[in-house]
């Protein structure tokens, strides 16, 4: 199938308010023990409209997790602001699958149901609807040690969409994967994604990544992370990731990601 990528997908005019809201972000930290301070994130501004989907890419160590943790109150701000427009607090997906080795699949996707009360039919149903989602519906009574890390990576991402959070926070979920599972889930998220229009935030080391599944990419400076470039992604949905890979600008815009990222820092930071 010929894949045509030719309009640009008209993102601001799609999308009505922000999420998320970031205004001159400064974090640091401070190590009593050398008496050091750390500025991991240095005046980082952006925002995300409801039902974007925003890749953040960055050097190592430039600060992409600590603000993925600041949204999520996981850390205090030094100065700045966030906001989220956000009716429920963050969900948030790890690199590590999160999950817990003594339940289930199933009780794994419940987990957030469970702990918050709802009732034993309401969560099978839901449950239920997170398995075809996500493709693990033959495996909703295994354990995680019987599942594939991209599986078990599955199962965190059930569970974060299990009580229908707003906005989701997805810090690096591939990056311990093989490429081609990584394909596979990418392809996954996309799907998801369509089904669920979450406004989603996710950090990732691979630029094509980044490319294949954003509206909008968030280039970093190396730490003290800074905003180097903000990149709307024309490619129109829904995506297919094998054969966006056929299409020239795809290439092109990862040439100009990997330029801003090999540009010296600044003097002076
Ligand atoms: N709890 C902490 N205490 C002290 N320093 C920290 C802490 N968390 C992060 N840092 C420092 O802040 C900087 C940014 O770290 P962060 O993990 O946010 O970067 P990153 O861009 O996510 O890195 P990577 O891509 O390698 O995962 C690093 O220099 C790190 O050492």
């Amino acid at each position: 199938m010929a894949l045509s990528l030719a309009a640009a997908r008209p993102v601001a005019a799609e999308t009505p308010g922000p999420a998320i809201e970031v205004d001159r972000l400064t974090k640091a930290f401070y190590d009593p023990e050398s008496d050091r301070v750390t500025v991991a994130v240095s005046d980082f501004s952006f925002s995300v409209a409801q039902g974007e989907f925003v890749c953040i890419v960055g050097p190592s160590g430039c600060g992409k997790t600590t603000v993925l943790r600041v949204l999520a109150d996981l850390e205090t701000k030094l100065s700045g602001e966030v906001r989220l427009h956000s009716a429920t607090p963050p969900a948030m997906v790890f690199q590590e699958a999160s999950v817990l080795p003594w339940l289930t699949v199933s009780e794994n996707i419940a987990l957030p149901l469970s702990l918050k009360g709802v009732s034993r039919a309401k969560q099978a149903e839901r449950v239920r609807e997170l398995l075809a989602l996500t493709g693990l519906s033959d495996f909703a009574t295994a354990r995680p040690q019987q599942l594939s890390g991209g599986m078990r990576q599955r199962v965190s991402v059930a569970r974060a969409l299990a009580d229908d959070r707003e906005i989701l926070l997805m810090d690096e979920p591939f990056g311990a994967l093989d490429e081609q599972t990584r394909l596979v889930l990418q392809q996954e998220l996309l799907r998801i994604w369509e089904t669920t229009r979450k406004t989603v935030v996710f950090i990732t080391h691979s630029v094509d990544e980044a490319l294949t599944l954003a509206d909008r990419v968030l280039v970093m400076s190396p730490r003290p992370g800074r905003l180097v470039a903000d990149m709307a992604v024309p490619f129109e949905r829904p995506r297919d990731v094998v054969e966006m890979r056929r299409d020239k600008r795809f290439w092109d815009m990862t040439y100009e990601v990997w330029n801003l990222l090999a540009a010296p820092a600044e003097e002076g930071r």
